[in-house]
């Protein structure tokens, strides 16, 4: 459906060059949802407006159905601009006009009968759940529901794709799980493409089939969302994976809490993670029963990513040296990813005890 071939978007500001996307290739295909995350400054605004070319690239290809979009001229890119709708963070809405009205706006140009464009409007705004405030006006009506105004006035000329540009990051977090939702809604009644930008690993993890993952302008890391989360790659997933699953902070609460954080020669703090429809319950049993080794579970999450669950745990292991790298060992056999957090090295304290300490 989309096609991005070696974009380059390059800004000149006072002298001086701002290489916003660097040498992007992307494809997007039919009724994906598509997510592309990264920082703020990573480029994602920038190359998602390149593709209904809000932004035009310095260099590359945009192609839509297979029509290079940097062809066209001006008539036929806006007609092609018709099959791309478009929501942002603040809505973008008028003011002075009620929510009817905001949807209606896009249809100045269409050549549907006037009962036909009415009934347009009021089928989009029950789509999106708005049918009781056909006459109210945008500031009469909260953060969701304005974004819920611009999703309907978004699709007012069917397009195939629809650009979500940080289309949450305005909204608290019940909000925002509801837009999601009907975005995947639409997605799934209409066949609708989406491709959506965004800072929260959160988002992505809701809806997304694919993501991209942006730093610096470029593109680092680009998979199924199931297997970003479960094996990112690069550092920056990784940090993106750990605000998603809260790993990061309960690794803080516990390094940062004596009793949990102080371990024992015995002892091993150890990051465990899994895909799929093991439990770990079961594992945990057997380090015991195979290896004399005891766990202390200290923190879990248990995450469904399109239908498949991935579990983190921090878990305290007790046993001796052998035992623990025997029964980690093991671990890794039944496709569990193990990460020691910390270890107190027995050396250590051995050649401490002989020097006098
Ligand atoms: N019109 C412009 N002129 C000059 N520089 C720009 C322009 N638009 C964006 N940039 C710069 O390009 C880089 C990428 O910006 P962009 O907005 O695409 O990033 P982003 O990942 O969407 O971040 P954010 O979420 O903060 O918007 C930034 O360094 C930004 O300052």
């Amino acid at each position: 459906m989309i096609r991005l071939e070696k974009i380059d978007v390059t800004f000149k500001q006072d002298k001086k060059e701002i290489k916003a996307v660097r040498d992007v290739s992307l494809e997007v295909k039919k009724g994906e949802i598509f997510g592309i995350v990264g920082y703020s400054g990573a480029g994602k605004s920038t190359l998602v407006r390149v593709i209904n070319l809000l932004q035009r690239p310095t260099n590359g290809e945009v192609k839509v159905r297979g029509t290079s979009l940097t062809k066209l001229n001006s008539k036929e890119l806006r007609e092609e601009r018709k099959n791309i709708g478009m929501i942002f963070q603040h809505f973008n809405l008028m003011n002075q006009r009620t929510i009817y009205d905001n949807v209606d706006f896009s249809l100045k140009y269409s050549k549907l009968s006037k009962a036909a464009r009415q009934k347009k409007v009021l089928d989009l705004l029950k789509l999106v759940g708005l049918e009781d405030k056909v006459t109210a006006y945008p500031n009469q009506l909260s953060g969701g529901q304005k974004q819920r105004v611009a999703i309907a006035r978004a699709l007012v000329n069917d397009p195939e794709i629809l650009l979500c540009d940080e289309a949450t990051s305005a909204l608290d977090p019940k909000t925002t799980a509801q837009i999601l939702e009907l975005l995947k809604e639409l997605n799934e009644k209409l066949n609708l493409t989406i491709v959506l930008i965004t800072h929260e690993m959160q988002v992505v993890k809701n809806i997304c089939h694919r993501v991209a993952v942006m730093e610096d302008g470029k593109v680092i890391e680009e998979k199924r969302t199931i297997e970003l989360f479960s094996n990112p790659e690069k550092e920056l997933s990784q940090d993106f994976i750990k605000t998603a699953t809260h790993i990061d902070q309960a690794l803080e609460t516990i390094l940062n809490h004596q009793v949990l954080s102080s371990l024992a020669v015995d002892e091993e703090l150890v990051e465990l993670s899994y895909v799929g429809n093991q439990t770990a319950e079961p594992l945990i049993a057997d380090l015991y029963s195979k290896f004399q080794v005891k766990t202390n579970i200290l923190y879990g999450n248990i995450e469904i990513i399109q239908d498949t669950p991935i579990g983190h745990l921090i878990v305290n292991l007790k046993g001796n040296s052998t035992q623990r790298s025997k029964a980690l060992s093991y671990l890794e056999t039944q496709q569990v990813k193990v990460k020691t957090i910390k270890q107190t090295k027995e050396k250590q304290i051995i050649s401490l005890v002989e020097g006098g300490f």
